[in-house]
């Protein structure tokens, strides 16, 4: 079901109680992301199938039951300085209405909805004020984790590696996937150690993050919006702006120390010997320094973490990344080099969503109770898992923006 069909004039009771939306939230420095359910049409209520619209596939009927529910997980994220627009979103698809009762107070109206990030405090007033909501806060590593661990686990094709425009996806084995380091590039940037579910350590971070990309772009190229910043990186050359070694050895490699002539010897350095004014360089040139400095500042300090703990794979997520294949590559790039091939950096399809949904799945038994609790379930399961459907995941390589809904099924146990 496309979602946006809840935008056609119904009122919240129709919506609440045909498609029973169920929302969390990340609210971070520089991006609200919004993970929510919604129920296809025609689904499936205890363990009789009316018409299942979805296949349940990557599980055989034979070794699970039939689905309880089938329908869409949805992904959206607004910048946070623009909150009235993710506030109206909420509004228009009457998503808040999909929260909880208070399980203390039964009886009282007040409804929660799971949030985390920064802007689970920040903007607490703001949601109860707007929707007599409140949020329920949770930890936003727990969440991080949470969410990196669900996905992992669940999604068939969750994790990739990106070297020389080479776009590999890695199975992984639920039974090994542990220990590996999370490297959240958000606004800042967070390094966890994460060794089982909710067995984790924040074991560093960096402030050097998306945030500064982000701003330092700002500044020095005058661009109007991250996308836009992306574009001009895509099409610079960092050489007009970066010192490279051959600048410094005219033209020859260092290769005693193995640095090639083309390797960059100083970021931005190139700046300070020529006589020219900011607006001399191409906004362009600018935007791909920039970019390349921060992601390989990251890769090496990611690198380094990993080597401090002995663990050889690291996961890179956050919404800094955006599928940019100039950003993951040198990400790699730089923690190959640096592990002289001993570690490997992964990226996930869903990289900028881990914290909501961790924040989604830390609802009493993963929110489905109340997703369930407005169904006619003849038989209530006792146990219910969450299952994506693997094969739908989309493949949006072409399309960066991250906003996105998969196919999914609820089942009974
Ligand atoms: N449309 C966009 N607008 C603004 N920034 C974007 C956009 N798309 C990607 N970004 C990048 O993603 C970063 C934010 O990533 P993310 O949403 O993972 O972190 P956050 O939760 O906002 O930050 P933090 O966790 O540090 O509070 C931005 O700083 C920017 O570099
Ligand atoms: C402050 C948070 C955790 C907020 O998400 C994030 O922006 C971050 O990890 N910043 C880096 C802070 C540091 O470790 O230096």
């Amino acid at each position: 079901m496309d979602p946006r069909r809840a935008e056609t004039g119904k009122n919240s009771d129709q919506i609440q109680s045909g498609h029973v939306y169920h929302l969390a939230l990340d609210i971070g420095g520089s991006l609200a992301k919004l993970v929510y359910f919604t129920k296809n049409d025609e689904h499936i209520v205890g363990s009789e199938k009316k018409k299942s619209p979805v296949k349940a596939s990557g599980i055989s009927n034979s070794s699970r039951n039939s689905p309880v529910l089938n329908g869409r997980l949805n992904f959206k994220k607004f910048e946070t300085s623009k909150i009235n627009d993710c506030l109206e979103f909420i509004n228009s698809m009457k998503l808040h209405l999909g929260g909880c009762q208070q399980p203390e107070s039964p009886g009282s109206q007040t409804i929660t909805i799971k949030a985390t990030g920064g802007g689970a405090y920040k903007y607490a007033d703001l949601f109860k004020e707007k929707f007599g909501i409140s949020l329920d806060k949770e930890d936003e590593m727990d969440c991080l984790v949470a969410g990196a661990n669900f996905l992992l686990e669940t999604i068939h094709q969750e994790a990739f590696t990106y070297m020389g425009n080479q776009k590999q996806f890695v199975w992984i084995d639920k039974n090994d996937l542990y220990p590996y380091l999370l490297v959240n590039i958000g606004s800042g940037v967070g390094m966890i150690k994460v060794e089982g579910d909710g067995k984790f350590e924040r074991v560093s971070g960096t402030s050097i993050g998306g945030g500064t990309f982000w701003g330092l772009g700002k500044l020095l190229t005058k661009c109007k919006s991250f996308d836009e910043l992306l574009d001009l990186s895509y099409r610079g050359n960092n050489r007009a702006v970066d010192m490279l070694v051959g600048d410094i050895y005219g033209g020859m490699d260092y290769s005693k120390i193995g640095l090639s002539s083309t390797t960059i010897a100083s970021s931005f350095g190139r700046a300070i010997s020529e006589n020219k004014e900011r607006d001399d360089y191409k906004p362009e040139d600018i935007a791909r320094s920039l970019l390349r400095m921060i992601s390989n500042n990251i890769g090496q300090i990611s690198y380094l973490t990993a080597l401090r703990f002995g663990l050889k794979r690291i996961f890179f997520g956050g919404f800094f990344i955006r599928r940019h294949p100039f950003t993951m590559d040198t990400l790699s790039v730089a923690v190959n080099f640096w592990s002289k091939g001993e570690a490997k950096a992964m990226f996930l399809q869903h990289e900028g969503f881990l914290g909501a949904v961790g924040a989604f799945m830390s609802s009493d038994k993963h929110g489905l109770k109340e997703l369930l609790a407005n169904q006619k379930v003849e038989r209530p399961p006792s146990k219910l898992s969450f299952s994506l459907d693997q094969t739908q995941v989309p493949q949006q390589d072409g399309e960066l923006n991250g906003d996105e809904s998969i196919e999914c099924s609820v089942y009974g146990a």
